[in-house]
């Protein structure tokens, strides 16, 4: 079933409602889209920053200790000190050792332990000679860093940073090795530390993809291409020199953002998994709260839309009532006739117009009623409407009324001998004179044919209706100018006065029977008669 909202308001408000939520929509989506892009890229930047601080934090590191196996090297040149235990007195004697490395060793050139600073016992074992660090050191006579191996003592994985101690013709007399265990958190220290959030976390391989850390610590040693499942989309390409942000997936199936770095000093890749849900929190935060305040504002913008809707549409809500009354009957036309300089005014003013229209026409038609056609005076509607109104106000006033009934003779024969437009001349002429011999405020009327009547108010007695009545028959007596002839016309009148409360068909009554006494009497003459309730 559709829905069609009967008020003209209800399909404005839900017109404006729609509009409102569709424009706030698409304004919102406009604005969100490059400032989600933004926001992406900025989170993204940030990780690249934090990852390059971090790797560049463990490049230090790893070369302070470098620098301090280094000048441990010299120190045991410099002293000569070849014997196992110079050599363990002298490891022992520099406690910093302790904290820079988890175990530091010293090796002669078959890779033979001859010094062991954790544990004395494991001196005069051979665990060095397949380090690939101790080999280059042996072959380049410098600092190195192995790749990391497990650990043949303790089983642990770990790295093995060396140095070479040059006897004095310049030859590789010993080779220094500072092991770090990869679960040692003394080593990773600055990885726990600097994570951007509680499921973040960073993870390093070497260049052949060994890895070196990573917080699931069975996954060390293993080589992420050997793993199964293979290796990652961004791990293969950080492992081909991409350095920067991205949004992958990691080995588990999460989307993350993912930054890699290279350390300098060693080649490895560090890099950072970050998954999104947590990455890029604060910018759905950001995004539900401007979803929210856009909400707040478009129920605002409704609200307040409605509102001046509900305004604007009251005058066509008053324009609609003040209509009803006057169909009612309780206005007058003139409230529809506005000063509004707006639409609404102008349809009001419209109904005005039309109205006041009506209303004339109305005036005519009623005047036309009221009117006789041929003669112009009032007809028998007009006459028996004003007697009884003449008769109110004769009461009121405590005065009295005459009513004459007059009657042209021997219209018949006129209308006979000279044809009937010559009989309606005579009426017309003879209608006129009355009205122009008695005054404005009697009112004269042609009731049917040749009958005429004439209320006089305030006339009652004989004597005032006498000069009226010999006035009125003179008036008649001169001869009608009909066109091609003159004709004499003479008139009999009736007259019947009362001087208090009379009946109007009773003065009417009266009326005829003192013309009917008159024209008995010989036509041409008037006769009076009181007319009694
Ligand atoms: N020309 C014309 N004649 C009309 C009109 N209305 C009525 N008549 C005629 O007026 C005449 C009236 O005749 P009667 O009532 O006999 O009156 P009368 O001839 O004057 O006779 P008395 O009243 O006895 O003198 C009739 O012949 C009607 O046909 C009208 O509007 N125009």
């Amino acid at each position: 079933m559709r829905f069609v909202p009967s008020t003209l308001k209800a399909r404005i408000a839900i017109l404006v409602s729609i509009l409102a939520l569709a424009s706030a929509l698409l304004a919102s989506l406009a604005a969100l889209q490059p400032m989600r892009h933004q926001m992406r890229t900025l989170v993204g930047n940030q990780q690249v920053a934090l990852l390059a601080s971090t790797g560049a934090a463990l490049d230090q590191e790893i070369g302070a200790k470098q620098v301090l196996l280094r000048s441990i090297a010299e120190n045991i040149a410099r002293e000569a000190r070849t014997g196992p235990a110079g050599l363990q007195l002298l490891l022992e004697q520099h406690p910093i050792l302790r904290d820079e490395f988890d175990n530091v060793l010293a090796f002669d050139v078959t890779g033979r332990t001859v010094a062991n600073l954790a544990n004395r016992r494991g001196i005069g074992e051979q665990v060095a000679r397949n380090n690939t660090a101790f080999q280059e050191t042996l072959a380049m006579r410098e600092g190195a860093v192995s790749p990391p191996y497990r650990n043949p003592l303790t089983g642990k994985p770990a790295i093995m940073l060396t140095e070479a101690v040059t006897g004095a013709d310049g030859s590789v007399a010993l080779v220094l090795g500072g092991g770090l265990s990869l679960v040692n958190a003394h080593f990773m220290g600055h990885f726990l530390s600097a994570r951007p959030g509680p499921s973040a976390y960073f993870y390093l391989i070497d260049q052949h993809g060994t890895i070196i850390y990573h917080p699931q610590s069975a996954r060390i040693l293993h080589n992420v291409w050997r793993e199964q499942g293979g290796v990652t989309e961004v791990t293969r390409r950080a492992l081909g020199g991409f350095e920067g942000w991205t949004e992958g997936v990691t080995k588990e199936g999460q989307r993350a953002l993912i930054a890699a770095t290279h350390l300098r000093r060693t080649g490895w890749t560090l890099t950072l998994v970050y998954p999104v849900e947590e990455a890029f929190a604060p910018l759905r935060e950001g995004e539900r709260a401007a979803w929210l305040s856009t909400a707040a504002i478009t129920l605002l913008a409704a609200a307040l839309g409605l509102a001046l809707i509900a305004l604007f549409l009251a005058p066509l809500k008053l324009l609609h009532q003040r209509v009803e009354m006057l169909v009612a009957g309780t206005a007058d036309i003139a409230v529809l006739d506005s000063a509004r300089a707006d639409e609404i005014g102008g349809l009001s003013r419209a109904f005005f117009a039309l109205s006041r229209q009506r209303q004339q026409a109305e005036q005519r038609l009623a005047l036309l009623s009221r009117t006789d056609t041929l003669t112009g005076l009032n007809n028998r509607r007009a006459f028996e409407a004003e007697l009884p109104a003449a008769i109110a106000r004769a009461r009121r006033q405590g005065t009295g009324l005459a009513l004459a009934f007059l009657d042209v003779d021997y219209f018949k024969q006129i209308n006979d001998t000279h044809g009937h437009a010559v009989g309606d001349r005579v009426l017309c002429e003879f209608a006129r004179r009355l009205r122009v011999t008695v005054r404005q405020v009697d009112t004269v009327a042609r009731l049917a044919g040749d009958e005429f009547v004439i209320i006089f108010e305030s006339v009652e007695t004989e004597a005032a209706v006498a000069p009226i009545m010999d006035k009125l028959l003179a008036a008649i007596r001169v001869p009608f100018d009909c066109g091609a002839q003159c004709l004499t016309v003479t008139a009999t009148v009736g007259v019947a006065c009362a001087a208090g409360a009379i009946g109007p068909d009773t003065l009417l009554r009266v009326a005829d029977e003192a013309l009917y006494a008159a024209k008995a009497a010989g036509r041409d003459r008037w006769t009076l008669r009181q007319a009694a309730p």
